[in-house]
């Protein structure tokens, strides 16, 4: 080709442009040409990388020759050809070092020259009608890694070698390189033959001798050299049909080789494949032409494997895009045809309209300054833009403050007698509760509202303050919303965010007005004596807020930033220990104390609510279960002795779900041994006795085999005298046909009690039957309502002045103190009563309260360890079945206790028959319900010496009542 560019000498070797000087007729051309699909006429490689040009393998004639030749035919159009060295005369030539690849012959370069002394001496061999240099590519630095890019600054670096570094570094073989043009410091090169460096002549600008490497010789009919070279066109091929890349260097290529040779194929392959410049380097430094065949047939292949994948990353990406485009499109299309018919209006008009329809109709019920804010905050939705973050901040406010039920009140109900209905229809017993209720109802009659107090339900769990607190609701007709502020900390969770943190919410309260839909609803206010100490703010002060009928008229909420009316909300709240809440808070409520059940009172609110409302929970029906009183008493008795009723209630549900597994698994099992009995019956004659005969007609029916199956439990109810057999009649089509069913009557009673319950988990407070010497009882008050407790005393040593007192048991500070009173006391009135006995005063004594794990608190207990100090003093028992409370003072004075009922019920339960109250508490006493006092023998005392007589002598206590 070069001499064919030479002898046309009108064509001028464009950098950027090279045109065809021959179209070569060369089969594999064609099949390149082919594919390519290309024309040499828009062969256009501008800024590419790879060019070719000729490239000889040493008969070429010289290609500078032709472009000078031209150059010359165009300035002086004249026709004399000069006699230019061949580029084999060229054995010294200037060393360029190529960093990122090598040049291979028959394609072009860009190269940058940054030394400007290698610059000028191209440039001078260029004027010199040189213009070749050898092209030699740079090694990496020993250490550096060849897969990773080298940065700009690597680069650098290698500007900056100079001389023997330099040459060090160069591979030995490169290429002679045309120095086609140069244009600033841009020398773009010419590949032309490869040269192996021999030796160094000149350091710098680095010069070096050159050998002229020649292919070794080969066969081209080799049949293997053919099919290597034909499975490299192929494996192009391919390559060629995806990748466009590639095409524009076949259309260039093909444009200007001559014929295809097969090491020019593999320079070829080698040179546009995306291989890495040592794979190229190996290919350029291969001499043999089959071994630079294979090796380029191996990056070709690698190629395929590369634009494959790319193609598939390609069309992944494609699908996504035009996917989402088309979903977008559609999207868009349904909204412009759903707005022309009027189906639907924009976003921000439909949710405008939403939320106008929404407050149209509270409009005049509605506080001025909330419809303010309403219509301001609508006004600006519409100059905002629909995706902003403000946007969605205005649209979640004002659906907050659409949707509560401004000025939206239920009709209250006063009406006492129905009140009184509905609180007996939910709850046993509780008189005074449910009377201090009616009167507070009957006040709101009076003044037609029932706002302005808080009601607090106190007690321990499970004596229903939260059921009350339902039924108060309900009773009031206003709707019910509890919350439970047990270990709350946070204030916002009463107050609300502010509205600028992301995911803002206003505050229980407001949220509660939204979810009942009224103004007025009650709001039972759970746990209040279990309030978290806040973190940020006090959540006590914002309850205050809340909850004070002064200040909630006026409630602020943080979120809706506009005041709320509070004032018709009614609070209830509840709490198990009234000491715990905060004083400011207790101080504005009024308390109601649930103190806890009683047996007969459980009795009844086991029969007559737990168990009927458990029976349907479980699809019971009345008929298939009998629990007798034995049975309620032993558990009630046996295993939930505490003041409330929710673990009865759990032991109840427990029963009545081991009743129900029975009965399915007893009806499964007559369902597939009865046969049905067809009968024509009238219904009139299904009565008493037809249970018998239809009974003895079932047992005829059940196979024998089958009845043996039967649980133990069922034989344990059949074998029963209670058991019974209930028959259902059905009729269908025209004949009666007369189904006859069996529902056994399950039947819990004391002695099968355990098979659904288990064993009592209980133990029983009552430790001793008579209580022995040192020891007396005495009543305590927890959370969990009343109980006994035991104080013990026994003797440890004797010795003159030895008399000290060892307390255990977790005692209290205050605890401590009492017993050090106690053994003062004792020590005071043994002196009186026996002078000559040294027994304090000598011994040293350990008093205990049994329960070790438990801690004890309180002044209460004062009056039993004098008691149990002097029983071993004297070493006399107290009364049997006397239980004692109350303070005493160094001078023996008693002094009151709080617990009465709680102390009276926990005495009862432990089948106390005495109980010493301080005479102050006689007034609680006598407020208790007749059946909590009946059968005790309760005596008032204010000194302890009247306690004394009651407890160790019989007929001086008969005085004191
Ligand atoms: N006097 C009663 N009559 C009928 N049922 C009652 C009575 N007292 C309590 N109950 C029932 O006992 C169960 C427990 O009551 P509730 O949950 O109201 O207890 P609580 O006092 O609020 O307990 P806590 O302090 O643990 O919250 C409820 O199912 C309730 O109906």
């Amino acid at each position: 080709m070069l001499k064919l560019i030479a002898s046309s000498r009108i064509h001028r070797v464009h950098p950027t442009v090279l045109r065809p000087a021959h179209h070569s007729a060369s089969p594999l051309l064609r099949v390149l040409s082919s594919l390519g699909g290309l024309s040499w006429r828009n062969a256009n490689v501008g800024g590419r990388y790879f060019f070719c040009s000729d490239s000889s393998d040493g008969s070429d004639h010289v290609v500078d020759a032709g472009v000078q030749a031209a150059e010359e035919s165009e300035s002086k159009a004249s026709a004399i050809v000069p006699t230019y060295p061949r580029p084999e005369d060229y054995l010294t030539v200037l060393a360029l070092p190529l960093i990122h690849r090598p040049l291979f012959p028959g394609f072009y370069m860009p190269v940058f020259v940054k030394d400007p002394k290698l610059l000028a001496a191209l440039q001078e061999s260029r004027e010199r009608q040189a213009p070749y240099a050898g092209a030699f590519l740079l090694k990496d630095e020993p250490e550096a890694d060849p897969s990773v890019v080298s940065s700009s600054d690597a680069d650098k670096n290698v500007y900056d070698l100079k001389g023997k570094e330099l040459f060090n570094r160069l591979h030995e073989v490169g290429t002679l390189a045309q120095i086609s043009s140069i244009h600033g410091d841009q020398v773009i090169l010419i590949g032309h033959r490869r040269l192996r460096i021999t030796e160094m002549v000149s350091e710098d600008p680095l010069t070096v001798k050159v050998d002229h490497l020649k292919d070794k010789t080969y066969n081209k009919d080799d049949d293997i050299i053919k099919a290597t070279s034909f499975e490299v066109i192929s494996t192009l091929r391919d390559v060629l049909k995806t990748s466009s890349l590639w095409r524009d260097h076949v259309q260039t290529y093909t444009k200007h080789i001559g014929d295809f040779t097969y090491p020019r194929l593999a320079d070829f392959g080698a040179a546009i494949s995306g291989a890495n410049k040592l794979q190229c380097q190996q290919v350029l430094e291969e001499l043999d032409v089959y071994k630079r065949l294979k090796l380029t047939l191996e990056l070709v292949k690698k190629e395929m494997e590369i634009s494959k994948i790319q193609e598939s990353i390609a069309k992944a990406i494609e699908e996504k895009i035009s996917g989402e485009q088309r979903r977008y499109l559609l999207n868009e299309q349904l909204k412009a045809i759903k707005k022309e018919l009027g189906l639907e209006t924009d976003d921000k008009t439909a949710l405008t309209g939403k939320f106008r329809e929404r407050i149209e109709p509270k409009r005049e019920k509605c506080p001025p300054h909330i419809l303010q804010v309403i219509d301001e905050e609508l006004a600006k939705l519409q100059l905002l833009e629909a995706s902003s973050s403000e946007f969605s901040v205005t649209r979640n406010y004002l659906d907050w403050l659409t949707a509560l039920p401004w000025g939206e009140y239920s009709d209250e109900n006063f009406d006492v007698t129905r009140a009184q209905k509905i609180l007996d229809e939910d709850h046993y017993g509780l008189t005074d509760v449910k009377e201090r209720i009616l009167e507070f109802i009957a006040v709101g009659k009076l003044r037609g509202t029932s706002q302005g107090k808080i009601i607090c339900l106190s007690g321990p769990p499970g004596v229903g303050k939260t059921s009350i607190g339902r039924s108060i609701a309900r009773a009031l007709n206003r709707k019910f919303f509890r919350f439970s502020v047990g270990g709350l900390a946070d204030v916002a969770e009463i107050k609300g965010h502010r509205r600028t943190y992301i995911g803002a919410m206003p505050g229980k309260i407001v949220q509660c007005l939204k979810n009942v839909g009224t103004s007025n609803p009650l709001v039972l206010i759970d746990e209040i004596d279990k309030l978290g100490r806040g973190h940020a703010g006090d959540p006590a002060s914002a309850l205050l807020e809340l909850l004070d009928p002064e200040q909630n008229a006026n409630f602020l909420d943080h979120y809706l930033d506009v005041t709320i009316d509070l004032s018709k909300v009614l609070f209830v709240c509840t709490a198990n220990v009234v000491e715990m809440i905060p004083n400011p808070l207790l101080d504005r409520m009024e308390v109601v104390a649930i103190a806890g059940y009683i047996t007969d009172e459980k009795m009844h609110i086991a029969r007559d609510y737990l168990e009927k409302t458990t029976r349907e929970a479980c699809g019971i029906k009345p008929e298939q279960v009998e629990v007798t009183d034995a049975a309620l008493l032993a558990l009630i008795e046996n295993y939930c002795r505490e003041s409330g009723v929710r673990n009865l209630q759990k032991h109840i549900e427990k029963i009545y779900r081991k009743i129900a597994l029975q009965l399915v698994r007893q009806g499964e099992m007559i369902d597939a041994t009865m046969l049905p009995i067809k009968d024509k019956v009238d219904s009139d004659e299904l009565g008493q006795n037809a249970v018998q005969n239809k009974n003895s007609e079932l047992v005829e029916g059940i196979d024998p085999e089958k009845e043996s199956e039967t649980s133990d439990e069922i034989h344990k109810v059949q074998s029963s005298d209670q058991s019974q057999c209930l028959e259902v009649a059905k009729e269908s089509g025209g004949d009666k046909e007369i189904e006859t069913k069996t529902i056994e009557q399950v039947l819990v009673d004391e002695s099968n009690l355990t098979d659904f319950v288990g064993k009592p988990v209980f133990h029983a407070e009552r430790i001793y039957d008579q209580t022995p010497v040192g020891v007396v009882m005495g009543l305590a008050w927890t959370a969990m309502g009343g109980s006994t407790l035991y104080i013990e005393t026994t003797f440890v040593e004797e010795g003159e002045g030895k008399g000290t007192l060892h307390l255990t048991g977790q005692l209290g500070d205050v605890m401590k103190e009492s017993a050090q009173i106690a053994h003062t006391v004792a020590r005071r009135i043994l002196l009186e009563r026996e002078p000559e006995n040294p027994f304090f005063a000598n011994s040293k004594l350990h008093l205990h309260v049994p329960a070790g794990a438990t801690p004890k608190d309180g002044p209460s207990a004062g009056s039993t360890m004098t008691t149990s100090l002097l029983s071993l003093a004297m070493k006399k028992p107290v009364k049997k079945d006397l239980a004692m409370t109350g303070e005493v003072t160094l001078t023996g004075k008693i002094l009151p206790i709080g617990g009465v009922k709680e102390k009276t019920i926990a005495a009862r339960r432990s089948e106390v028959k005495t109980i010493i109250f301080p005479s102050a508490n006689r007034r609680d006493f006598d407020e208790l319900a007749p059946n909590v006092k009946e059968g005790l023998d309760v005596h008032f005392v204010d000194d302890y010496m009247q306690i004394f007589n009651l407890a160790f002598d019989d007929e001086q206590s008969q005085n004191i009542k």
